[in-house]
């Protein structure tokens, strides 16, 4: 008998699949703080969760017989991901069920924010019959700027397009093609905050999102954009919004999320004319909630009677004869992902794997999931990113996945080139892991190199002058960031060069400005393996 634990309010009807199951056993026990959990997670097989159970390390180590943790819902921010591979724990979501409902409640607050719905029905029912204080404004004709183009993103694109709105966005795996024919006018982050009268974020919370607009975006809005944000609390700055608003910058913000959630009793929102809330709602209808619950639990029974399942979230699956020969080249696979998207622009149209030397008698298609998550993970958040749904999500978005073996094989050690082929250029890297000296880029595009891909690496293109490294020196110098190592390479004397540094710590953003300063530098890029 299977025993599955119910954490937080999960639709009856969804989870009937498991309760009428024979060889299943459902409890539902909600509102459960962590050592609670920890107390009596031990006997299950199965955890079910909503965003509300914070299913930190401690409880799955806990959970000894654990198999498998079921998300109903999109968001896996909740759930510690490594410590669920780590235990062998299969994570599994359910993306689709809940899309449609939180579109609508997108709607529901742009609508709300639009005519002051919240604060008119207070006034009203408070006996105040007042007329002349909620003058709101019409959607039709005003421009939308939807951030993050995915599921939710594209639903609310298309609906804003039957109110009437213009809409305008940025999301860097939107092919061009499929938002002309969604009629998204795709753009720029500035763009959109330069000429959005609405805003709406829909991307998941990553270090790159995180205060995605913030005061320097504020700086720069268009007076009187209005904002909605029903992905996640950290998108936008929750102090520098109230800021704007004050100012005027703002006319008016609705969120179903918070950086911290539920918000403290005291947190400005709450209090802020201009600001309506709801309590992370977003996928709280009966539709969504009997979706998500019949997926996950369906995925839930499969896991737990070893049958095939969809959507893991954590799962490698790689025969095992196989998996000891490709097992040196995982993590360098993922570096290499990693690498090529920081240092290429556009939407990425194709992403190609090459393999020479001994991996080329292999079937080598087990390493382009651990690619693609490299690349991937950069856009959606490591969390959102494994190496069994990488292929699927690079599918959704229309990434044409090319895998190669090189029979022009230079040694009979295996290297491995990831080409990524963007809306706007091409570029290339080469990597090999060594048993004795792990793994390497050893070619950045057709620069020679030799780097452990680890910590962070500054890529500059310029042009060939004398007095270019040293100035580089002396401003990473002067910022205290010490450079671990130095190559340099060029076409021909006078003509186009590169370095490639290895720096101890992040370069902050006035360094990379003040490098992009010096006349003769074209390029410089960043890349962070951590
Ligand atoms: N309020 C609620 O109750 C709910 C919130 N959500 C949240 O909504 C968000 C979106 O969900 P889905 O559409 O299902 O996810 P999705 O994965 O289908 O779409 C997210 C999109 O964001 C894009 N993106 C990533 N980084 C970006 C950046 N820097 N700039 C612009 N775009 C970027 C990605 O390319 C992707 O297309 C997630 O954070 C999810 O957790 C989802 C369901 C309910
Ligand atoms: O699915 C998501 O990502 C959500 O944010 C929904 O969260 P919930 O299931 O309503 O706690």
């Amino acid at each position: 008998m299977f025993k599955v634990l119910v954490s937080d309010p999960i639709s009856d009807f969804g989870l009937q699949q498991l309760t009428r199951a024979a060889d299943v056993e459902v409890d539902k026990i909600t509102g459960l703080g962590e050592e609670e959990l920890i107390s009596i997670i031990r006997p299950y097989d199965a955890l079910l969760v909503r965003s509300q159970t914070k299913v930190t390390r401690r409880i799955v180590e806990a959970g000894v017989q654990l198999k498998v943790i079921g998300r109903a819902g999109v968001g896996v921010d909740n759930i510690d991901l490594d410590a669920a591979t780590s235990q062998g724990i299969v994570v599994v979501n359910a993306p689709d069920g809940n899309t449609v409902t939180t579109c609508e409640h997108t709607f529901a607050m742009m609508m709300a924010l639009a005519r002051h719905i919240p604060q008119a029905y207070a006034q009203t029912v408070a006996g105040h019959w007042d007329r002349k204080s909620f003058l709101g404004v019409e959607l039709r004709h005003k421009i939308l700027g939807v951030l993050g183009l995915g599921r939710i993103g594209i639903e609310v694109a298309k609906r804003a397009a039957a109110f009437g709105m213009t809409v305008i966005g940025y999301d860097p795996f939107l092919p061009e093609e499929k938002a002309n024919k969604l009629g998204i006018k795709l753009t720029t982050v500035d763009e959109v905050i330069r000429t959005a009268d609405f805003m709406t974020v829909h991307t998941p919370l990553t270090n790159e999102t995180h205060h995605m607009i913030a005061g320097p975006q504020f700086d720069v809005m268009k007076r009187g954009m209005r904002i909605v944000n029903c992905a996640r609390g950290g998108i936008i700055d929750e102090a520098a919004l109230v800021e704007a608003l004050d100012e005027g910058i703002v006319a008016g913000a609705a969120f179903d999320v918070f950086e911290h959630e539920p918000p403290a009793p005291d947190h400005p929102f709450l209090r802020h004319p201009k600001i309506i809330v709801t309590p992370h709602l977003g996928a709280s209808t009966l539709e969504a909630q009997e979706n998500v619950a019949v997926d996950v639990s369906e995925q839930v029974i499969h896991i737990l009677r070893h049958e095939p399942f969809k959507n893991a979230v954590n799962m490698p699956a790689v025969p095992t004869d196989l998996l000891n020969k490709l097992q040196p080249y995982f993590t360098l696979c993922e570096q290499l992902g990693k690498a090529i998207a920081q240092m290429t622009d556009g939407a990425v149209c194709q992403v190609t794997v090459e393999c020479s030397g001994e991996l080329a008698d292999l079937d080598i298609s087990p390493l382009t999931p651990y690619v693609i998550k490299g690349i991937l993970s950069h856009h959606l958040g490591a969390e959102q990113v494994n190496v069994v749904n990488a292929i699927h999500l690079a599918k959704f978005r229309d990434i044409h996945l090319v895998e190669r073996k090189s029979l022009l094989t230079q040694s009979s050690s295996s290297e491995i080139t990831i080409r990524l082929k963007t809306a706007i250029e091409e570029r290339w890297v080469t990597g090999s892991a060594l048993p004795s000296v792990g793994e390497r880029l050893v070619r950045i595009g057709p620069y020679p190199v030799e780097i452990s891909p680890d910590g962070f690496v500054l890529l500059i293109s310029q042009k060939d002058r004398p007095g270019i490294i040293g100035r580089v020196g002396t401003l990473l110098g002067d910022s205290g960031i010490n450079i671990a190592t130095m190559q340099v390479g060029r076409n021909e004397a006078g003509g186009s060069a590169v370095m490639i540094l290895k720096i101890d710590k992040k370069a902050p953003k006035n360094v990379m400005e003040s490098l992009y300063a010096i006349p003769e530098i074209k390029r410089v890029r960043e890349i962070a393996f951590d």
